[in-house]
């Protein structure tokens, strides 16, 4: 390792992945200018995000009033948004208060549901794991927005969107703080053998003898592949760990205090932890593949923050099972709700059920930006968070 990272050798390796949108910035629309003086000094103790929500417990946070959502916008109530899958009944209940919401979930035949209702259907809400493909948007012709109740907007066909003229919108930002808390988390359970601590208690082996020594995770390097915002988030965590942090992206970032590798095999060689955080494109699709892996050896640690798809799950699988990877610690896979069972006898793998952003705190002002998003669409405003 180059520089100051050349006086430091671990004994474990770390390599973690998380999704983040590269294109964001931080949006600040709609905000009243009574609200930027408190605001002011709220972020010099805490990180804020610059948006008017009509979440109450946020209003009451930052000592202002609700908006009031449908009444003042009676058109509203006549356009019908499209909803695959439940996601958040906060979500739900502020949609309804405003659209005529359709929940796909709920009808037996969905097809000729569809059919029922293309001619009022004008949006659509879809999340990590419900996009809008091109089949889907041409059974649509009426729709006019994806909102989508997550980060990342993989699953929904950007190409055909830009090609009919229908804007796509995401929740940036507000999940970033959550999605780096459980990078980390998950990188303490794999080292720490946290869960598998646990399960120790819980079965009454302690009373038969001390749990093993696990590993340090302080001062580990940490390495990240893409520094958007969740990158930086969990850079900014793991260097309160005084773990030196270096990554990957395509161009070095002026980030004096980050090593830059321009490849993924380089920096998986040379950290203990490596974060992915890029949205997933057919680009970063398997990224971290079996060099990567092989790069990063028998004592380093995969975490996946990200989307399954960035890591070859075959080789990950392979690699852990034959004791070529030290663990890993994952929250999202190639087939959700699918997980490769071969992973669950590992004591050295943490594995969640994509959870990233799922807090009650972080769902609810998601879903707020959401419901924000498509009535700045109908009202024709700006959009708040818009991808395309
Ligand atoms: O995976 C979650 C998201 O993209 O928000």
């Amino acid at each position: 390792m180059a520089g100051h990272y050349t006086t430091l050798s671990f004994g474990c390796k770390l390599i973690s992945t998380c999704v983040h949108p590269t294109r964001r910035r931080h949006f600040t629309p709609f905000l009243p200018f009574h609200w930027s003086s408190s605001l002011n000094t709220i972020q010099q103790q805490t990180t804020v995000h610059h948006y008017q929500s009509t979440n109450p417990n946020l209003s009451h946070r930052f000592g202002c009033h609700q908006s009031k959502p449908s009444s003042e916008n009676p058109t509203m109530e006549s356009i019908g948004v499209l909803m695959p899958a439940p996601m958040s009944s906060y979500l739900e209940q502020e949609l309804e208060k405003r659209f005529n919401l359709l929940k796909l979930w709920t009808v037996p035949q969905k097809t000729q549901f569809l059919k029922d209702h293309s001619g009022s259907i004008r949006a659509f809400v879809g999340n990590a794991g419900n996009g809008a493909d091109a089949e889907l948007i041409e059974k649509l012709p009426k729709l006019e927005i994806v909102a989508c109740f997550s980060v990342g907007v993989d699953k929904v066909d950007l190409n055909k969107c830009r090609e009919k003229g229908i804007r796509v919108t995401n929740t940036p930002d507000v999940l970033t703080d959550d999605v780096a808390d459980l990078a980390i988390g998950l990188t303490l359970a794999v080292l720490r053998r946290l869960c598998e601590c646990d399960r120790y208690v819980r079965s009454g082996q302690w009373k038969k003898g001390d749990y093993k020594l696990t590993t340090k995770f302080t001062g580990k390097t940490v390495g990240i592949i893409g520094l958007g915002r969740i990158g930086k988030a969990v850079a900014k965590r793991a260097e309160a760990f005084s773990c030196p942090i270096a990554y990957y992206s395509r161009t070095a970032k002026p980030e004096p205090k980050y090593k830059y590798y321009p490849s993924v095999v380089e920096l998986a060689s040379n950290c203990d932890v490596l974060v992915v955080a890029c949205p997933l494109t057919e680009e970063t699709r398997h990224i971290v593949n079996r060099e990567v892996i092989d790069a990063l050896g028998p004592k380093g640690v995969l975490i996946n923050i990200g989307r399954g798809p960035h890591v070859d799950e075959a080789e990950l699988v392979s690699a852990l099972v034959e004791g070529r990877l030290g663990g890993a610690g994952l929250d999202v896979y190639e087939k959700e709700p699918e997980v490769p069972e071969q992973l669950f006898g590992l004591e050295n793998v943490v594995l969640l059920p994509h959870v990233g952003s799922g807090t009650v705190e972080t769902r609810n002002v998601m879903a707020d930006l959401v419901v924000e998003n498509l009535e700045a669409h109908f009202l024709k405003k700006p959009l708040l968070t818009p991808v395309v």
